[in-house]
């Protein structure tokens, strides 16, 4: 049962989670934790730490956490002896999947696909970015190749990273991006410093613009719409500028930029990247890891571009549990085992993700996002007015929704005290304070949210 509200004991971090820290700190980075969480108590919305603090999480383990914490239906799931099994006895799918695989991942499919037909489970959200990007490049080369085979150059200069074998061939991301923090994710992520520093980078590959509007949007029409040109017009030159030098293979992109601040861009813009990909042949990589799972109030935050085609590939982890890609025939490999990795996948991730898919459709949980979003999003503009010194740029798609504080400091005293007083909440960018909360997050969790944040925003 959820706790009525929050409820501070301590402050944060409290005793119980210091004595754990110090037993962590000789064989752990600690320098990101914030408190320890009492995972047994935590319950629906609310987050509660080793000294039972009751916090309202709006932040949801950065996004991941769909259905809350504890869901009876996901208790349940495990204690099926051959969920259970197929969990402890780890395949490794790529080569041994066990009698229950091919439906798991036509169920998925055929649940949830962006009109794709092939889906690639992958690990995490930086893993399935990495391979789809390697998918990018392979389905470049295929096309370039056509029915011949690898030549035995090709195949002696790959050993060693030279061309032909590895060719010059690059991925276009935008300013702002956050792909992950593998190699090749990090060299299309451009958020913050922090993630990059001391990682040698693929330094020619092309770096576009974001659309980056003024808010209110209905009072700036015109001049976001000139943002798109200019973006788009970018697009189009960084690819045919690299043509020759080493060709844009694929483009990636967020829906909303999440890291970077909840950037949002309309979807004029992605209709019109996605023509470009087209006429140039460019392989279009939707980055859903932050966005995909229902929290803009459809299940892809791409749904709501009416895109002419679907993308060529969409990534996915966070609210899936599972991580991986689906993606095109064309972005399949011919040959076998060129994407791969021991386990591709994990069927104890993909039973998560079937029960959640179940809640989802049985609580009705796309309908609670758009009606809690539009709760919070008038809340959240009652705010803004009432506090315009405060707070701006007030922007967001179902419970996805963003406002900013002027500055980074003020930015952060809001959400140090929204803790205080009982809400897990979160930043994004230089100012942004992002809402995540889980689908489960209802419009009663709304109201007990902005009164928290309206008593802080009074006190600042
Ligand atoms: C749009 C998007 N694409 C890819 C990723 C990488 O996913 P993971 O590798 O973290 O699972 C993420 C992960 N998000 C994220 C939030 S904080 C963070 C970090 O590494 O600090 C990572 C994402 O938001």
């Amino acid at each position: 049962e959820e706790p009525s509200g929050p409820s501070m004991k301590t402050s944060i971090p409290g005793p119980n989670s210091l004595e754990l820290m110090s037993k962590l700190k000789n064989v752990y980075n600690l320098g990101a934790i914030q408190y320890i969480v009492n995972y047994e108590k935590s319950i629906g919305n609310y987050i509660i730490d080793a000294d039972d603090n009751v916090l309202l999480d709006t932040f949801t383990q950065i996004s991941t956490l769909p259905i809350g914490y504890n869901h009876p239906a996901l208790m349940e799931s495990f204690k099926n002896q051959s969920n259970l099994r197929s969990m402890i006895n780890r395949p490794a799918l790529g080569v041994y999947p066990g009698v229950d695989w091919p439906k798991r991942m036509e169920n998925i499919l055929k649940q949830v696909s962006p009109k794709l037909s092939k889906i690639t489970p992958m690990m995490c959200g930086a893993c399935s970015n990495e391979n789809a990007i390697k998918s990018a490049f392979m389905a470049y080369k295929a096309r370039e190749r056509g029915a011949r085979e690898f030549t035995e150059d090709e195949k002696n200069s790959s050993i060693m990273n030279q061309r032909p074998g590895c060719p010059d061939l690059s991925i276009l991301s935008f300013k702002g991006a956050f792909h992950g923090r593998t190699i090749a994710t990090l060299s299309c992520t451009h958020s913050l410093y922090i993630h990059k520093m001391d990682i040698p980078s693929f330094q020619n590959w092309p770096i576009a613009t974001y659309p980056l509007y003024k808010y209110p949007l209905e009072e700036n029409e015109r001049e976001n719409k000139e943002i798109d040109k200019s973006c788009l017009e970018e697009v189009e030159y960084l690819i045919e500028k690299n043509k020759n030098i080493c060709p844009v293979a694929g483009i990636i992109i967020e829906p909303i930029q999440s890291e970077g601040g909840d950037n949002h861009a309309s979807p004029d813009f992605f209709r019109n990247l996605q023509a470009i990909c087209k006429k140039h042949s460019v392989i279009l990589i939707i980055d859903e890891v932050q966005t995909g799972c229902g929290p803009t109030g459809k299940f892809w935050c791409h749904e709501h571009f009416d895109l002419p085609h679907p993308p060529d590939i969409v990534t996915f982890s966070k609210k899936m549990q599972m991580a991986g890609f689906f993606h095109s025939e064309e972005t399949m490999p011919e040959q076998p085992s060129r994407i791969f990795n021991t386990w591709m996948g994990d069927p104890g991730k993909t039973i998560l993700l079937e029960t959640i898919l179940g809640v989802m459709k049985s609580e009705n949980l796309l309908d609670q996002v758009q009606r809690s979003g539009k709760r919070l999003y008038s809340g959240l503009e009652k705010l803004q007015n009432e506090f315009p010194e405060l707070l701006h740029s007030l922007r967001g798609r179902g419970t996805f929704i963003a406002v900013n504080a002027h500055g980074r400091p003020l930015r952060d005293t809001i959400i140090n005290n929204l803790k205080k007083n009982g809400v897990q909440s979160g930043g994004c960018g230089q100012e942004a304070i992002r809402h995540r909360p889980a689908l489960i997050f209802q419009e009663r969790h709304v109201d007990i949210y902005l009164d928290i944040l309206r008593k802080i925003l009074k006190e600042i």
